[in-house]
Parts: C-alpha cells; sequence; structure tokens
C-alpha cells in the first residue's frame, strides 16, 4: 500500500492505493475522504460544522457547494467544491466560470459534472473540449471530472474516462450522490481505474454508508472517497 495524504497540492496527493485484500486504518480512510455536504438546503452553520468534523477525523477535503465558498478551515484541510452540479446540463462557459470563480474563492479542488448529453450522443471531442475548458480555468487546482457511471454504459465509461485524461483532468469520479441511476459501484471503479492507470486520481462516491463499502471501493481502486456519512463510516474501522 501507499499513503500519500497530505496537503501538497499535487494530483495524487490524498490517495491511498489498497491492495486487493487489505483494509486501511480509520485514519488512513479519513485521509482520503472528502467529508461532503452537497444538500442545497444546507446552512452556513452546517458546513462550519462540517469543518469541525472533518478536522476531527482527519479528512482530506471538505467538499461543498460553491454558494458556500469562501469556507475558512484550519491549516491543512482542504477545501473543495463542485461544477455544473448535479445535472452537468450547463454551458461550457457557465462552468468554466463557475469553476474560476471558486478557486477565486478558495477553493483548491473542483469537481466538475459532464455534460451527459455530450456523452449519450458519444461526441466525445465536445466532452474533451469542455472539460479542456474547466482544467484551464483552474490552472493549478486540481479538477476532478464526475462521469455519473451509474447511468451510462461500461463503453461510455472508458470513452469519458479516456476523454477526461486527455482533457488534463486529475481524477475522475463516479457519482454526484444525486443521479436516480445510482451511485458509486465496484464494478465502475474498476473499470475507471483500468481505464486511466495510476496517471489520474479515481474518486468513488455516491452512496458510500459503510466502511464495508468504503473498503470495497478502495480495493477496486478508489483512491479518493466522496463521503457524506463519514462519521459512521469511519466508526466501523479499525484505529
Ligand atoms: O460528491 C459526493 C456525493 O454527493 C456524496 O454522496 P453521498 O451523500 O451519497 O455520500
Amino acid at each position: 500500500m501507499s499513503h500519500a495524504a497530505g496537503s501538497e497540492p499535487t494530483p495524487l496527493a490524498g490517495t491511498w492505493r489498497a491492495q486487493p485484500a487489505s483494509t486501511p486504518t480509520r485514519a488512513e480512510a479519513a485521509a482520503v475522504i472528502d467529508h461532503t455536504l452537497l444538500r442545497p438546503e444546507a446552512t452556513a452553520d452546517q458546513v462550519a460544522e462540517l469543518v469541525a468534523q472533518a478536522a476531527r477525523l482527519g479528512t482530506y477535503c471538505v467538499c461543498v457547494s460553491p454558494s458556500q465558498l469562501p469556507v475558512a478551515v484550519p491549516g491543512g484541510l482542504r477545501v473543495a467544491t463542485v461544477c455544473g452540479f448535479p445535472s452537468g446540463a450547463h454551458t461550457t462557459a457557465v462552468k468554466a466560470a463557475e469553476a474560476r470563480e471558486a478557486v477565486d474563492r478558495g477553493a483548491h479542488e473542483v469537481d466538475m459534472v459532464l455534460d451527459l448529453a455530450q456523452v449519450k450522443e458519444h461526441d466525445y471531442n465536445a466532452v474533451e473540449s469542455e472539460v479542456r475548458a474547466v482544467k484551464e480555468a483552474v490552472g493549478d487546482s486540481l479538477l476532478k471530472v464526475i462521469i455519473e457511471s451509474a447511468a451510462l454504459s461500461d463503453e461510455e465509461v472508458v470513452a469519458v474516462c479516456r476523454a477526461s485524461e486527455r482533457a488534463g483532468a486529475d481524477y475522475v469520479k463516479t457519482s454526484t450522490g444525486f443521479h436516480p441511476a445510482g451511485g458509486a459501484s465496484t464494478h465502475a471503479v474498476a473499470l475507471m481505474r483500468a481505464t486511466v492507470g495510476e496517471r489520474l486520481g479515481v474518486k468513488a462516491s455516491g452512496g458510500i454508508r459503510t466502511a464495508q463499502d468504503a473498503v470495497a471501493m478502495l480495493r477496486a481502486g478508489a483512491s479518493r472517497l466522496g463521503v457524506s456519512a463519514t462519521v459512521s463510516v469511519l466508526e466501523g474501522l479499525e484505529d
């Protein structure tokens, strides 16, 4: 296993790569979790509580809606936000502007949602072009591409991962957690990892509720987890 958590703004910082049968400690798992609160009705007080939990638990990031930025965080804790969320059906210009503003307001990482219509039309040049535009907008900040894997065929998963890599993405991410087709699966995570190799990170998110879920995603190849049920997940792991 390798463990590279910390505050270094490098693409694969905050990653933990499991061997097939290994189990992370509570601290190892926390160090690759984006502790997430994206419910649209979440208040600033709830975001502050999220930050306090994240600091106590030792998670890598907090992940909040862009309207909640800037977020005050203690040293070492990073801030992630979302872009084009949750449908992805925003124009490229809107996504790029939203991502740029998020970085200007303190986001270290931006999780953008693909245009799923472009995916279903198999217009992967358009997918690549949009991801590239958002990557240019975030500059040196880290870009994760949410592919909404539960709504895609395996062929589409592979194609959008390739397009994202060509466009300069740092991570591919399974799910928003808001799509009716569902969230992360070990099958999708393994396919995404097989497609991007170790060149990109793979973030599993959406529906991870227990330690068993989290361990399964890491064993399948995830190097980051997006989780709202972080407290429950970590309670199920050993020190
Ligand atoms: O991006 C992260 C997801 O929104 C988290 O989904 P979840 O609430 O199912 O953990």
